[in-house]
Order: structure tokens, then C-alpha cells, then sequence
């Protein structure tokens, strides 16, 4: 039986919360950090909901990524007292409505910078400022995500009002995974809002050092104002996963105490296979034989290119580097045209395939498609039936024009612009690329649009081992293709002797990636790894087999 007088990780926070002092939650993977901070949200809104609600006050819950949001959301059922958000979203919540202290931050972060923009002509009134998604260009008030953070601090730094009508305006403010939040917002919360306002601003931060994966986050922090909670469970991997994270991090000794008891662990080395695919395949193979199935198994891989190439989209993915640096993630983040059409497209063919006549009447009426009559209904019936055939066989050039012929979704203004200037003859300059893309993208089988699709709506079960941070599935096949990317190594992080920096690197994103198993976790190595790695290979999978 448990004892009674043995506090919870969660009885510790709302003691810190209660005393109003900040405090750091820091715990290994699968150790509750995210449960307990929304336990603790539970808790504030139980205890504190109508004070806040009376005063116009909320809790602020800072998450770095969208699962976390959404798990977040959800289980405190959308309560309107706590906002939610990213910490760029945060910030720029607390520092948008004060514009004359923006503009004059601007201005003086704009002579900070290597390349000053001339902002000798600023218009007069000054413009609104505005965060964009985009670069940033001071001169018309549009800052992006970088500035968003560094005139936060600066604001705060400058006018300590201002830090104390935030701080009264959030008297909570938490942040999970704060290993990955820069050091410039650790120190505008720690060093300034905790402790601030009427209400002493509890700053509760809950996450993990190890975990940190992105350059440009703090990692681990140590500081006076907070006090420190710390625990050893790990709730979400079965005992040989939980094995092999203990050979990875010997200093933090997890114990596994979740509800998966049973679970296996594989090593696939398959070194006289020759180097790439075969070796994935084997290794599928195999455990599909131990009855692993891609309903429950999420595969992780380093790069979008590893999953594109397993995915068959490769020719897509590489085709929109013509669009420059940002080509690819305009693809990915379905920000570009072409992409945006297809993916309705790709909507309007389920939606007919899965008979759900709501979805398809409301994007065909989107698509401006006329639907007046049963025989309209007919001719789009017959018409879409071609295009799913088309999509299956054809070109995106042949896709596209079955769309115009077939008066399917009408073309956006964008697209159409595209279309039209792909066949102008005089072009220069980035209109001649964008010339040249539209022209030979059109040449692309539109079978890599297809898989292309489903990848980005989340209908494969294929991540980046960035994207699957805070998350978690049943059975994990972390796939390692040490060619792929020279920032990561993770063969010769087996061997222990690699560039200081890469090493860290390579270990904490291979923590992340083998944490997220719930049941079963198989790594999968694509290139040989040294033969001095051999000795922490078999010793880190000593739970589990490891298939030479
Ligand atoms: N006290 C608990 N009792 C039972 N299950 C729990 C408990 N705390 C967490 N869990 C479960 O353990 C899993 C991991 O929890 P959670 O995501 O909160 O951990 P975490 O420390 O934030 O993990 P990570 O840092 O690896 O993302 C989840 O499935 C969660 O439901």
C-alpha cells in the first residue's frame, strides 16, 4: 500500500505554487513532467479558477510543441482561464500592445544587428507593429520569430511596469520542455517575472536536460530563485526499454513502473547486408514474423530526405530546392501554391472514396465546382472517378489539366498566375526559376504528391525524430542512416569518441527517439557501424537481441 505521508511529484509542485515560489521540474523520459503539469494546471484552476476569473487573470502554460498543446487543451477541457501557447505566441501576447516602447526597441535592436536596415524614412505615424511568419522587415513593423524573443527581454529589461502588469496579468506561468526554450526567454521569466507583481508570478518549469535537441535551447539551468523537484519513475516504457535507457544515461537510473510490464528490444546491425534499404527491410521483416504491425509501430527517422526516399517522394521533396532554402519547408508546411491545390485534391478523392458527401460537397462548393442538378452530380461523380485513376498513373502536369478540362476546384488566382507565366519567354531572375519549376514539376509522377500527402497529414507511420518529441507509440523503429546528416553520428557515439558537441547531440536525440517506446523498440542502423562500437552496442541491448 502506498504511504500516505510520501509526497507526489505533483503534492511537491502545489506546495511551490501554495508558497509562491518557482520551482524546476526536472525528470527523466516518461517520467510524468507534462502529467504533472497538468495536474498541477488541475489543481490552480480548482483552487484559484474564481479569483482568477474575478480579477481577469489567467495561468499561462508555455509548450514547445503542438502535441504537448493539444494534450495540454484537451485535458483541461479548453478552460478560457489559461492561455495555451507557444512561447513565441506567449511573448508576443505580452509585448504587442505596447507600440511606442516597441518601435523604440526596434530601432535600437535594428542598430544591433550586422546589416541595419535604414530606418531613416519611417513613415510618421509609425506603422503598426506586426509578428509575420516570414523574415523580418522593420521598416514597414514587421518583425518575425528571433526579434519576437529578443525585444521581449528587452522590453522587460527596460520598463519594469510592464514586468509587473504582465506578472499581475499571469500570476503562473508554465513551460514545458523548457531544456529547449532559448536562454533568452529563461531569462526574462527567471531573473524578471519570478517574484514580480502583487501576487509573486510563479514561474514553474518541467523538463529534461538530456532532451534538449535544438542548438538553440538552454539545456539545463540552475538557479537561485527556483527550487528543485526531481523523480526516478518512468510511466510510459515497458522494463527492457527502460534497460536500455539506463545504459544510454547511466547517471539518472529510471525505474519502470508503468502499465506495459512486457516489452523486447532488437539491435539490428545486419552488417552483411549491403549498407541502406535492405537492411530496413530486413529488419521489418523480422519483426513483422514477431508479430509487429504498422498499425502500433512508428517509424523515426533523422531526416525528411530518409523519409522521403522510404517513402518514394524523393523527386518532390528535392524538386522544391528550386524555390530556394525555404523551397522545402514551404512543401512541408503546405505553403506554396501547387501544394495547397493538391492537397485539396487529394481531399475531394477520399472524400468520394469514403462516400462522405458532406466533406465533398463542402470542398466542392470551396472549389467554386457548380452543383445544381442530379445530372451535375453525375458528370462530377464520373469526373472524379477519372481523376483518381489520372492521379494514379499520370503526371502532375496530367492532373492538373484533368482539373482545368474538368472544371474540378477551380485554380486559385496564385496557381493560375503560376500557370500562366510558366510559358512566358522572357523571363529573369527568381521569375525564370519559378518558370522553371512550374514547368518541370509538372513532369513528376503525381504518385509523389499522393504519398507526399499522406506523410504531411500525419497518415503514414513515419516522423522525424525531432517532430516526436513529448509523443509517444507502442512499438518504435528508430531508423539511423549516420549518411545523412554530419551533424549526428550516432555509430560513433557508441564508441564514445566523437567532436564533443556532436556527441551530445547524437545522445540526446537518440534518448528522445528510443524514450517515445512504450512496448517495443527496435534501432535500426542503415551504414556499419565502427567495429569499436561493437562493446556498447551489445552492452546497451543487453534486454534485448541484438541481430548481427
Ligand atoms: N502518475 C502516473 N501514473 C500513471 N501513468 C502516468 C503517470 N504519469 C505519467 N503517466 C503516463 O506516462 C506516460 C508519460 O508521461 P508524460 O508524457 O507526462 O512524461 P514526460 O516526463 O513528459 O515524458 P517525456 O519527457 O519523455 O516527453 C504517459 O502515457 C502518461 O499518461
Amino acid at each position: 500500500m502506498a504511504d500516505a505521508s510520501v509526497k507526489t511529484t505533483v503534492d511537491k509542485v502545489i506546495e511551490e505554487l501554495e508558497a509562491r515560489r518557482s520551482f524546476l521540474v526536472e525528470a527523466g523520459a516518461g517520467a510524468g513532467k507534462t502529467t504533472t503539469l497538468v495536474e498541477a494546471l488541475e489543481h490552480s484552476l480548482q483552487s484559484q479558477g474564481k479569483e482568477l476569473k474575478r480579477t481577469g487573470r489567467r495561468i499561462a502554460c508555455i509548450t514547445f510543441t503542438n502535441v504537448a498543446k493539444r494534450k495540454i487543451t484537451e485535458r483541461i477541457h479548453d478552460n478560457p482561464l489559461v492561455t495555451v501557447a507557444t512561447i513565441h505566441e506567449f511573448l508576443w501576447e505580452i509585448i504587442k500592445g505596447f507600440e511606442a516602447a516597441l518601435w523604440r526597441e526596434i530601432i535600437e535592436y535594428n542598430e544591433s544587428l550586422r546589416t541595419p536596415e535604414d530606418l531613416s524614412e519611417l513613415s510618421s505615424p509609425l506603422p503598426p507593429v506586426q509578428y509575420v511568419d516570414r523574415r523580418r522587415r522593420l521598416a514597414r513593423g514587421e518583425i518575425s520569430h528571433d526579434e519576437v524573443i529578443d525585444l521581449a527581454l528587452r522590453m522587460v529589461t527596460r520598463h519594469p511596469k510592464l514586468t509587473r502588469l504582465i506578472a499581475d496579468c499571469y500570476p503562473v506561468v508554465f513551460v514545458d520542455e523548457y531544456q529547449d526554450t532559448s536562454p533568452k526567454t529563461i531569462r526574462l521569466l527567471l531573473d524578471y517575472l519570478a517574484g514580480a507583481g502583487r501576487q509573486s508570478c510563479v514561474v514553474g518549469l518541467f523538463g529534461d536536460s538530456m532532451q534538449k535537441i535544438y542548438a538553440s535551447g538552454q539545456g539545463a539551468i540552475a538557479h537561485p530563485k527556483l527550487t528543485s523537484i526531481t523523480k526516478h519513475e518512468n510511466y510510459r516504457c515497458s522494463p527492457p526499454v527502460v534497460a536500455v535507457l539506463n545504459k544510454v544515461r547511466p547517471a539518472l537510473q529510471q525505474v519502470a513502473v508503468g502499465k506495459h510490464t512486457h516489452g523486447e528490444v532488437h539491435l539490428f546491425l545486419n552488417s552483411a547486408l549491403p549498407s541502406g534499404q535492405a537492411r530496413l527491410n530486413a529488419a521489418r521483416q523480422h519483426l513483422a514474423e514477431l508479430g509487429w504491425s504498422d498499425d502500433t509501430t512508428s517509424y523515426l527517422m533523422l531526416t525528411h530526405r530518409g523519409i522521403a526516399g522510404a517513402l518514394s517522394y524523393d523527386t518532390l521533396l528535392q524538386h522544391y530546392q528550386i524555390l530556394g532554402s525555404r523551397g522545402r519547408d514551404k512543401l512541408l508546411d503546405n505553403d506554396e501554391p501547387y501544394i495547397e491545390y493538391f492537397s485539396r485534391v487529394e481531399a475531394l478523392c477520399r472524400a468520394f472514396r469514403a462516400l462522405d458527401y458532406a466533406a465533398l460537397t463542402t470542398l466542392l462548393v470551396a472549389g467554386r465546382t457548380a452543383i445544381t442538378s442530379h445530372r451535375d452530380k453525375q458528370r462530377i461523380a464520373a469526373d472524379i472517378r477519372q481523376l483518381i485513376a489520372v492521379r494514379e498513373s499520370g503526371t502532375i502536369g496530367e492532373v492538373l489539366d484533368h482539373m482545368a478540362q474538368q472544371h474540378l476546384l477551380s485554380v486559385p488566382r496564385k496557381l493560375s498566375d503560376l500557370e500562366r507565366r510558366r510559358n512566358v519567354k522572357i523571363l529573369e531572375g527568381y521569375e525564370a526559376k519559378l518558370a522553371e519549376f512550374s514547368n518541370t514539376l509538372r513532369e513528376i509522377p503525381y504518385e509523389e504528391v499522393i504519398r507526399f500527402v499522406e506523410y504531411r497529414e500525419q497518415r503514414t507511420p513515419f516522423h522525424t525524430q525531432h517532430g516526436v518529441k513529448g509523443d509517444e507509440f507502442d512499438n518504435v523503429i528508430v531508423i539511423i542512416d549516420d549518411a545523412s546528416w554530419t551533424q549526428y553520428n550516432m555509430g560513433k557515439m557508441l564508441t564514445g569518441q566523437d567532436l564533443e558537441k556532436r556527441l551530445e547531440r547524437s545522445r540526446n536525440l537518440f534518448y528522445v527517439s528510443c524514450s517515445r517506446a512504450r512496448r517495443g523498440l527496435a534501432v535500426v542502423f542503415l551504414t556499419d557501424i565502427p567495429h569499436d562500437a561493437l562493446p556498447t552496442a551489445h552492452d546497451w541491448f543487453s534486454s534485448g537481441t541484438v541481430h548481427l
